[in-house]
C-alpha cells in the first residue's frame, strides 16, 4: 500500500454523453504519462475538495459545467517517479459543449471500445469500472421453471450483468436450464457470468465468476473469458483477485443475510476501508436492496450485487 501522504490526489471524470459514449482526451506529449489517452481531470489543489477540483478541472480542460457526479472508483498507483490517487467520478449530467480547451485531441468513445486506446497503467481498473453496470444480479433458483422466470424478471428490470450461480438447482435440471437461459440471452446485450463451481463445461460464456475457494486455488487468470470476477470476504482475497488481474470482485456480506446466516457482516465502514485498499471494482453484496445503491457508491463500491435484491419481494429468497 502506498503511503497516503505521498499520494498526488487527482480528480478524474468519466463523462458520459446522452448516447452513453465516454469522453477521452490525449495527454500532452510533454506531460507525465504524455501521449497516452486519459479521462479529463487534474490535481486537487490545497484547500479544495475533490468535487471542487473535479468541477474546476473539467471546466478548464473541456469547458463543461458538472451538474451531478457520483463516485465511481479510487485507484492508488505507483509510477515510480510519481504516486497518484485517481479519484474517479461518473458524470452523466453536465452543461455546455465539451471541447478541448487546451488544444488536446478528444473523442467520444463507446464504453466497450475503451480497451482499444492506450491509457496509463493505472487506468486498467478504471476502464473496467466505466464499462461495468451499477448492478450485478446473481441468479439462484430451486427449479428450472423458477430459474427461467427469475432470469426474465431480471432482464425486464434492466439487469445486464448476471451471474449464473444456480447451486440450489437439482443437477439433473442444470443442463436444460442453462440451455434455456443461453437461448434467451443470445443476441442480446446481457453479459452472463458462469459460476466456476457448477459441474458443467463452461465454454461459451462471456464471463467466469470464481467462488472464494476457486479464487484461492487459482494460479493464473483463467483464459478465454472477457470478464473474470471473484467472491471475496477479506483483504487477502481482494489482493489475490487484483494480483491475478481479475476484472472485478464482490465483497460480502455487508449486512446480515438470510442466504448466509452464519457469516459475520462487515458493515459499511469496514466495507469502505477494504474497498479503499483494493485495486479493482468491487460490488457490495449481502442483505442489500436497490435503495442501498447511493450508500454503496459513496463507500467506494462499483454498485450492488444481490440474489434477492432485484427480485420482487414475493419471490425474494432473502
Ligand atoms: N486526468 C487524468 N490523469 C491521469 C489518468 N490516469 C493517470 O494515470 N493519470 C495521472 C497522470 C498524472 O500523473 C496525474 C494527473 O495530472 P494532470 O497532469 O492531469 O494534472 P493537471 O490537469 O492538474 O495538470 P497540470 O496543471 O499540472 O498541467 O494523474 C487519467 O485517466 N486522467
Ligand atoms: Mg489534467
Amino acid at each position: 500500500m502506498l503511503g497516503a501522504s505521498r499520494l498526488l490526489h487527482v480528480a478524474v471524470g468519466v463523462i458520459r454523453g446522452g448516447d452513453g459514449r465516454i469522453l477521452i482526451a490525449e495527454r500532452a506529449k510533454t506531460a507525465h504519462q504524455g501521449g497516452l489517452w486519459e479521462f479529463p481531470g487534474g490535481k486537487v489543489e490545497a484547500g479544495e475538495t475533490v468535487l471542487e477540483a473535479l468541477c474546476r478541472e473539467l471546466y478548464e480542460e473541456v469547458g463543461i459545467r458538472v451538474a451531478d457526479a457520483t463516485p465511481l472508483i479510487k485507484i492508488a498507483h505507483d509510477y515510480g517517479d510519481r504516486q497518484v490517487l485517481l479519484d474517479v467520478w461518473d458524470i452523466r449530467r453536465f452543461e455546455g459543449q465539451a471541447h478541448g480547451r487546451e488544444g488536446q485531441a478528444m473523442q467520444w468513445v463507446a464504453a466497450e471500445r475503451l480497451n482499444e486506446f492506450a491509457f496509463p497503467a493505472a487506468n486498467r481498473p478504471i476502464i473496467a469500472a466505466a464499462r461495468l453496470p451499477r448492478h450485478y444480479a446473481i441468479l439462484e433458483a430451486a427449479t428450472q421453471r423458477q430459474a427461467l422466470d427469475r432470469y426474465r424478471l431480471l432482464i425486464d428490470q434492466g439487469l445486464r450483468l448476471i451471474q449464473i450461480r444456480l447451486k440450489s438447482l437439482p443437477t439433473a435440471e442444470l443442463a436444460a436450464t442453462l440451455e434455456g437461459i443461453a437461448s434467451e440471452s443470445s443476441g442480446t446485450d446481457t453479459t452472463l457470468m458462469i459460476n466456476a463451481d457448477l459441474p458443467i463445461s463452461d465454454a461459451g460464456y462471456a464471463g467466469l465468476h470464481l467462488s472464494s475457494r476457486a479464487l484461492r486455488a487459482c494460479k493464473a487468470r483463467p483464459a478465454g473469458y472477457r470478464w473474470v470476477a471473484a467472491s471475496c470476504h477479506d483483504l487477502a482475497e481482494l489482493r489475490l483477485a487484483e494480483d491475478l488481474g481479475l476484472d472485478f470482485a464482490v465483497l460480502a456480506p455487508v449486512q446480515p443475510t438470510s442466504s448466509h446466516p452464519g457469516a459475520a457482516a462487515l458493515g459499511w465502514e469496514r466495507f469502505e476501508a477494504l474497498v479503499e485498499r483494493a485495486g479493482l471494482p468491487v460490488y457490495a453484496l449481502g442483505g442489500l436492496q436497490r435503495e442501498d445503491g447511493a450508500r454503496a457508491a459513496h463507500a467506494g463500491a462499483q454498485g450492488i450485487a444481490g440474489i434477492g435484491a432485484f427480485l420482487n419481494a414475493a419471490q425474494s429468497p432473502g
